[in-house]
């Protein structure tokens, strides 16, 4: 999902609208000559607002020079960096859409936001939709529809105190994660190797997902992953793989090129698997109903049984629901173990933590978990250094805006570059340390909200964020409790890659080693 939001953005923005012919007509003829005369100092301060057009402006050309030439496609968040300081803190890239790249700016958009917030483009996922005559989902619908969709949705969801809820479903499957990473270790050659981690937190997140949404076990965690299950997975992939392809390829070469069938097969692939599962729930509770026994359930129950919400809806917005809650926690993970194996102090810290506010033996509940400083900083920490979304905005529609200093006119596209601000070192001295004692309430200043929103932020804001964190707390706190985590000597330096969400380069081995727990 994270992917969808990147891959919108950086289309509408240019990024994937340079490869198309029509785009040429927007190159900007100021080029950089407009840089502000202190490059990096928001222009606020001063008087009275500068119209947009003095902004310095990344040209069409550059654009296209620096994706493919410089070889920064998949480097977006090292192209946020480059472009903060070629061009400063505000920037305009493409005709009507600004960049920002400071904690400060960033809040200043958002305190502008709409009643009904919109982050970009989302006809190719509509079309999808509207071809196969299925609902919209949070990510989808607009305006007072998606208010009141979401406010539907958010129920369950919306306070810690909802996720706690799902406290003992998510710990079962822990226990299930831990004991496959026991089984992994025992078929590897030095008995404590796990090769592919992404892969197998990528495994943990969906059968999470699936267990809070559907209520209802995939078998992701078996030794042998179900053929409908895997099917899906490959559905999942085949649509985020071709859909940027899609975004930037004319129409009319949709009959003769694959990316736009295998696009369509792919959501065709996660809606009926979502489908036969919401059928499944839907048969169970009319039979419920039939026999006059109460209908009892989580969140896909409440749903069906909610009258503020179509099925259609529903239908519509459990894959939208599934897609969001699977490789944005999947990748937090990756990088937080990742962290862990190459910071050892920071291991020993949180597993003196975990090991101590616990009893030994006991299965923390979703309120122990969130009260641990160190464990929830270790993560913050982990999205601070890799925000799994990197690039996100808002389009202003409603009203004109002065935005560090300029003046927007309505319907202006804000990008925020949350990479470079995350890494900005005015906000976060040594940025590229992992240091989860910047986030301890211990008598410091702590850094500014805005500089890393991993979630978003506002009514927009991301819809899984409790159920996101209870899961990688509950997660984690078990992990370390059982292993100590170290880097596989062949692993060598780890760079990320934009694959529209910030992925690791290359596949990632650890070794577990057994703390006797
Ligand atoms: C580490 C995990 C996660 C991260 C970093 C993350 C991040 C985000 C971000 C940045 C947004 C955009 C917010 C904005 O524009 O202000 C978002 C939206 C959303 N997320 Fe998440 N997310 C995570 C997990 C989840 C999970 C588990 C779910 C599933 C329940 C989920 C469901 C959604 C939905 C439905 C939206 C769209 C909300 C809307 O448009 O109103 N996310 N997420």
């Amino acid at each position: 999902m994270a992917a969808l939001l990147c891959v919108s953005r950086m289309w509408r923005t240019g990024s994937w609208r340079l490869l198309c012919p029509v785009a040429v007509g927007q190159i900007c003829s100021r080029g950089v000559k407009s840089i502000p005369s202190a490059p990096g100092v928001p222009s606020s301060f001063q008087d009275s607002p500068q119209p947009a057009e003095d902004l310095p402006c990344v040209s069409l050309l550059e654009r296209i020079y620096r994706m493919t030439f410089q070889g920064f496609h998949n480097r977006i968040h090292e192209l946020q960096i480059y472009e903060k300081q070629r061009y400063g803190f505000i920037y305009r890239d493409g005709k009507n859409t600004v960049c920002v790249n400071t904690a400060k700016l960033v809040e200043e958009v958002l305190r502008n936001e709409d009643k009904f917030p919109n982050r970009g483009d989302m006809s190719l996922w509509k079309e999808y939709r509207d071809i196969r005559g299925y609902g919209y989902g949070p990510f989808t619908e607009d305006n007072e529809k998606w208010y009141n969709l979401k406010a539907v949705l958010n129920k369950r969801m919306l306070h810690p105190r909802d996720a706690a809820q799902y406290g003992d479903t998510l710990n079962d499957i822990v226990t299930d994660f831990i004991r496959r990473m026991y089984y992994l270790r025992q078929c590897s050659p030095t008995g404590d190797l796990v090769t592919n981690m992404a892969n197998e937190l990528y495994h943990f997140a969906l059968e999470a997902i699936a267990s809070i949404l559907l209520q209802t076990r995939l078998g992701c965690l078996e030794k042998e992953v179900p053929t409908d299950t895997q099917d899906f997975i490959n559905a999942i992939s085949k649509m985020f793989s071709n859909g940027p392809l899609v975004f930037f390829m004319p129409k009319w070469s949709r009959t003769l090129l694959p990316f736009w069938g295998r696009y369509i097969a792919g959501w065709d692939g996660i809606f009926s698997f979502a489908t036969k599962l919401i059928d499944k729930k839907m048969e169970f509770i009319k039979q419920r109903l039939d026999n006059n026994q109460d209908v009892e359930g989580e969140y896909l129950t409440y749903l069906l049984s909610n009258k503020q919400i179509s099925l259609k809806d529903v239908y519509g917005s459990i894959p939208e629901l599934l897609l969001a809650g699977v490789d944005t926690t999947s990748n937090t993970l990756t990088w937080t173990l990742h962290l862990l194996s190459m910071n050892p102090q920071c291991q020993d810290k949180l597993y003196k933590e975990v090991s101590t506010l616990v009893p030994a033996g006991h299965i923390p509940s979703a309120e122990e978990v969130t009260q641990m400083p160190y464990l929830r900083a270790v993560i913050k920490e982990s999205l601070r250094m890799y925000p799994v979304v990197p690039l996100n905005g808002r389009v202003v529609a409603e009203k004109d805006v002065i935005i560090g200093g300029y003046q927007f006119s309505k319907n202006t596209a804000f990008t925020f570059s949350h990479y470079a601000i995350s890494h900005d070192e005015d906000t976060f001295p040594e940025p590229s340390t992992f240091k989860p004692e910047r986030w301890l309430r211990d008598g410091h200043d702590r850094p500014n909200a805005f500089g890393t929103i991993p979630f978003g932020f506002g009514v927009r804001g991301c819809l899984g964020r409790w159920i996101a964190e209870l899961e990688m707390y509950l997660f984690l706190f078990r992990l370390i409790r059982h292993f100590e985590i170290k880097p596989h000597p062949t692993m060598g330096e780890l760079k990320c890659v934009s694959r529209t969400i910030l992925v690791p380069d290359k596949s990632i081995s650890l070794n577990f080693l057994d703390r006797g727990s």
